[in-house]
């Protein structure tokens, strides 16, 4: 398996860096990739809203840009001034991001509130019957 309290602390330690100066709403986000490295992320916003960034794209960014492309599990954290209450869960975007690069039936999803307080989901459970790389694949 994966160590979920790691993650869990990873993805807190992230938010610390949220730039969220609109929304007030931080997010942290810590991806683990199947050479066992933790890419870690945060919501960055923006003056202008559309180019605002979710802490899940920008930690899979921080992957892909550093070549890696393989992933088991994405640990996900977030709430308002960064008070965690509630159970933050991807939104479309960063499901259609996961997509690309994860197998739906395998990546793992945790949302957590704190390390004794987490749900864990596969990617096939939160997206199902998502369009991915392999519907252009030819047939
Ligand atoms: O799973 C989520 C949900 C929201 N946000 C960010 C986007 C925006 O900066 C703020 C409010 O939507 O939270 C994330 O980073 N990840
Ligand atoms: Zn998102």
């Amino acid at each position: 398996m994966f160590p979920v309290k790691e993650l869990i602390e990873q993805a807190v330690d992230a938010m610390e860096y949220a730039y969220a100066p609109y929304s007030s709403f931080k997010v942290g986000a810590a991806l683990l990739a199947e050479d066992g490295t933790v890419y870690q992320g945060c919501n960055i916003e923006n003056a202008a809203y559309t180019p605002c960034n979710c802490a899940e794209r920008t930690a899979f960014f921080k992957a892909v840009s550093s070549g890696v492309k393989e992933f088991k599990a994405i640990c996900i954290v977030g709430g308002k001034e960064g008070i965690l209450t509630e159970f933050t869960a991807p939104c479309g975007v960063c499901r259609q991001v996961m997509m690309e690069f994860c197998n739906p039936k395998e990546f793992q999803i945790i949302l957590a509130v704190d390390e004794d307080n987490y749900r864990i989901f596969t990617l096939e459970e939160l997206f199902p019957m998502g369009f991915g790389p392999a519907d252009l694949a030819e047939k």
